[in-house]
């Protein structure tokens, strides 16, 4: 996966929408929290677009019930599977010690990480932003930081972040989550976020204010943005 450009991922709980996602997404973030047997899914893999791995905790708004332990574990796993070419793990599991596991598995595998950071009630200053960026890109390769805006500020806020951030030389991905914040899928990327999501379908959101991939694919190629397989 290569994040130098824009990498829209296709967000879904089941691989078999890798064929309908082909024309549009870059890339699959494959929600291992979301379906019944992830590891046996992604054995029967043979699709063609890479898979972006995620495990996400129920504690950051996920459906993973398991203990942390096995939640990380199971990633730690995915990154065996030739087709998973990123894994996604949370910032809060670092900083409590308990992503070691995955961070090493991915390392030996050469399988790049997204340290990621949810905040589901709203969008903190700047400069909170801008810690945040900074501490998750020193753990992993992408910094990646959803907000939910409340007001148009929030938006703004959001991407001056994205902007000093990549300024700084990190890579990273962000968005403002809610309908106030969706126009951010598609302008955060001319401010230097590397990774959109979206479902293929409208119904199966995995976030709120997220746009359906091929609304999404046309509007950050009307844009110009230039995107990582084209
Ligand atoms: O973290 C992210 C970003 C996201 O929350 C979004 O707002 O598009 C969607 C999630 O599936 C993904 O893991």
């Amino acid at each position: 996966m290569n994040f130098e450009s824009l990498v829209l991922a296709v967000s879904t709980a089941s691989l078999d929408d890798e064929p309908a996602a082909r024309a549009h997404a870059d890339a699959i973030e494959f929600r291992l929290d979301r379906a019944d047997e992830p590891l046996a899914e992604l054995d029967a893999y043979d699709g063609s677009l890479p898979i972006l791995a995620t495990n996400r905790a129920a504690w950051e708004g996920g459906a993973a019930t398991s203990n942390e332990t096995a939640r990380i574990e199971t990633l730690a796993a995915a990154t065996a599977r030739e087709a998973v070419h990123a894994v996604d793990v949370e910032l809060a599991a670092i900083r409590a010690g308990d992503a070691d596991r995955v961070l090493d598995a991915a390392r030996d595998r050469d399988v790049a990480v997204v340290v990621s950071i949810h905040d589901f009630r709203g969008t903190p200053r700047r400069r909170t932003l801008e810690a945040l960026l900074a501490e998750a890109s020193r753990h992993g390769d992408v910094a990646k930081l959803a907000v939910t805006a409340t007001d148009r500020t929030d938006t703004l806020t959001l991407l001056e972040a994205t902007h000093d951030a990549t300024t700084a030389g990190r890579t990273v991905a962000t968005m403002a989550m809610g309908s106030i914040g969706s126009h951010t899928r598609v302008v955060a990327p001319i401010y230097g976020s590397h990774i959109a999501y979206a479902p293929l379908d409208p119904d199966a959101r995995t976030a709120p204010g997220q746009l359906d991939l091929a609304t999404l694919s046309n509007a950050l190629d009307a844009v110009g943005l230039d995107r990582s397989r084209r």
